[in-house]
């Protein structure tokens, strides 16, 4: 398998919220087409690393680097946000929504064809939402919602994806449907991360791993990475967190 997904390098990060740090002098990198589960108590900083890599929260210091990308481009990027970070009232139609991954491609005013949408209809149907495309998504169970954002990112077509908690309020089955989508991306080299909870889905389908809390605990092959003896050093640092604590000046 060629990887067709970049390297991302992320070099002794700080980011913070209101100038506390939630992510803080953090350095790892991610090979080209790796599958990493980025892990770590609540409060660990996990949805800001994402965020940061997404460029979408500002970084106080350090840097991210996408490589492995035509010069001049930018990175394919694709990020799944975290479901109760989302407002679902919003009237519009499912299909729409996942037409809404071919912005790039289409512009902000640009019609969509008749292949556009034939598309969009096949990610619908590859994650068993063949028949939702005329329905709302303020209809739609939480589950099935997860599924639309996944047809979404199918349309993207990215090379680099970013998921946070992608398995979180779903059953068994759409699970295991939402994984293999997974999987598929990981065998087409592109470059996939995804925060998650389930240390046993981590450990059966992650390969690689990040560790954090805050400060990378530590990041490598899964098995490793969860050792006894990093994830309780993890759970003493989330213990130990001062929330109002300045980030240091370094
Ligand atoms: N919008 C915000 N405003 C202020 N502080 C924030 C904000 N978002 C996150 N934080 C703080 O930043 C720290 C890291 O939060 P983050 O959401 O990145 O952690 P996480 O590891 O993803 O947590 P969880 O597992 O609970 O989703 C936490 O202390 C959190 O309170």
């Amino acid at each position: 398998m060629t990887a067709r997904g970049p390297a991302v390098e992320i070099r002794d990060l700080t980011a913070t919220h209101q100038r506390h740090p939630a992510v803080h002098h953090v350095s790892a990198r991610f090979e080209p087409g790796s599958l990493t589960a980025i892990v770590g108590p609540n409060g660990a900083g996990k949805t800001t690393l994402l965020r940061s890599i997404a460029g979408l929260h500002r970084i106080d210091s350090g840097r991210v680097a996408i490589t492995g990308i035509p010069s001049g481009a930018s990175p394919r990027l694709a990020l799944l946000p975290q479901q109760s970070g989302m407002d679902r009232a919003f009237p519009i139609l499912c299909l729409d929504v996942v037409m809404q991954g071919m912005w790039s491609k289409l512009g902000a005013f640009g019609a969509a064809s008749a292949a556009d949408r034939d598309r969009a209809q096949a990610a619908l149907e590859a994650v068993g939402l063949g028949g939702f495309a005329r329905r709302p998504v303020g209809a739609m169970s939480a589950g099935q919602f997860q599924r639309l954002l996944f047809a979404r990112l199918l349309v993207q077509d990215a090379d680099l994806i970013l998921l946070d908690e992608p398995f979180n309020a779903v059953d068994a089955r759409t699970a295991a449907d939402l994984l293999a989508v997974v999987r598929r991306w990981h065998g087409e080299g592109r470059t996939v991360m995804a925060v998650l909870h389930d240390m046993d889905l981590v450990r059966d389908e992650f390969p690689h791993c990040l560790l954090l809390a805050r400060e990378c605990v530590a990041s490598g092959p899964t098995a490793e990475v969860l050792s006894a003896a990093n994830r309780l050093r993890a759970r003493r640092m989330a213990e130990a967190w001062d929330e109002t604590a300045p980030a240091c000046a370094a």
